[in-house]
C-alpha cells in the first residue's frame, strides 16, 4: 500500500513506523513547512492519505485530499464542526474517507461498553454522568474527540441527558466532561455515574500512543479496498 502521510509529529512518526514494518511504502510526507505539496498527492501516486495534523488545518487537508480523488482517513480531533461538509463533498465526488476519534481497538470496546451501560444507567434517576479525559500536556484541543464520542454515545442512549459541557456539573440533565493535561500521558478516559450510595466506574487507559498507530494501519489496510463514508465500526464488524 502507498500512504502519505499529512502531519509529521507524534502520531505521523509512530504511523511511519508501523506501516513501513507491515511493508507499506510512504509516498509523501506532508508537514507544516511542505503543506502545499499536498496538492501532488493523487490516485496515481497514493492509495490512501492519513491525516494527523492539528485542529486548524485538518478540514483544508481532508478537502484538499477528497477534491483530488485521494482516500482518505483522519484521525485529527477539534474539527468536527465542519463533519457534515466532509461528507457532502466526499458524496459529491463519489470518494472515500473515514474519521475515527480513536484508533485502538480497545477503545472502540469501551464505546460499545459505554453505550451499553449509559441505556441501563437511563433507568435510574440517581445517578448523576461525569467523565474525565487526561492527555499529555501538548494536546492543543480540549475536550478530546475521545470524550466527544463517548459523551454522544451517553446521549444518544440516555435521552435525560441533554447536553455536555466542558467543565464539571451537578446537574443530572447535564454530563461534565473534565479536562486534565498531565506531563506525557498517552490518553485516559473515564466515564462515572455517582449516587449519594455507590459509584460506577469504566475507564480505558492507553499505555503508549502506539495502540493508536496500529489501529490507523488496520483500518486503512480495510479502507483502500472501500469506498465511500467510512466507520471504524463498520471495520470491527468486518473482522472474522
Ligand atoms: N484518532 C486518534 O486515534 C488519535 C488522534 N490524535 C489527534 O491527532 C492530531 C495530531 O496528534 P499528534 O501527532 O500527537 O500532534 P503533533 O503536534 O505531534 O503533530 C502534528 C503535526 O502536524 C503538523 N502540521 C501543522 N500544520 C500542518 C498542516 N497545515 N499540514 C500538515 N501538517 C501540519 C505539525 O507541524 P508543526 O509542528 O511544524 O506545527 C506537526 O508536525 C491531534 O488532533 C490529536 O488529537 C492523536 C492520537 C490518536
Ligand atoms: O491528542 C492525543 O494525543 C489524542 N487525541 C485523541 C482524542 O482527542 O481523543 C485520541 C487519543 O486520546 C490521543
Amino acid at each position: 500500500m502507498r500512504i502519505a502521510l499529512i502531519g509529521y509529529g507524534k502520531m505521523g512518526k509512530s504511523i511511519e513506523q508501523i506501516a513501513r514494518t507491515r511493508g507499506h511504502q510512504i509516498s509523501y510526507i506532508i508537514d507544516q513547512d511542505n503543506h502545499s505539496d499536498i496538492q501532488k498527492i493523487s490516485p496515481d501516486n497514493t492509495d490512501i492519505a492519513i491525516e494527523f495534523s492539528q485542529p486548524s488545518s485538518a478540514f483544508d487537508n481532508i478537502t484538499t485530499l477528497l477534491s483530488n480523488k485521494v482516500k482518505t482517513m483522519a484521525g485529527t480531533t477539534g474539527w468536527l464542526d465542519r463533519y457534515d461538509e466532509v461528507k457532502a463533498l466526499c458524496t459529491r465526488t463519489n470518494g472515500t474517507f473515514l474519521y475515527a476519534s480513536n484508533y485502538s481497538v480497545g477503545v472502540n470496546l469501551f464505546f460499545e461498553l459505554n453505550e451499553w451501560l449509559a441505556k441501563k444507567m437511563s433507568q435510574l434517576e440517581d445517578f448523576v454522568p461525569e467523565m474525565v479525559e487526561i492527555h499529555h500536556t501538548e494536546k492543543k484541543d480540549a475536550p478530546s474527540g475521545t470524550a466527544i464520542t463517548l459523551a454522544e454515545g451517553i446521549q444518544k442512549n440516555d435521552p435525560s441527558v441533554k447536553k455536555w459541557v466542558n467543565e464539571s456539573s451537578e446537574d443530572h440533565h447535564t454530563l461534565g466532561i473534565i479536562s486534565k493535561r498531565e506531563a506525557n500521558v498517552p490518553g485516559t478516559h473515564t466515564v462515572t455515574y455517582r449516587s449519594p450510595l455507590e459509584t460506577i466506574e469504566i475507564t480505558h487507559v492507553a499505555h503508549d500512543r502506539k495502540v493508536f498507530a496500529e489501529g490507523v494501519i488496520k483500518v486503512a489496510e480495510w479502507a483502500t479496498n472501500q469506498t465511500g463514508i467510512l466507520s471504524i465500526r463498520e471495520f470491527l464488524n468486518n473482522q472474522s
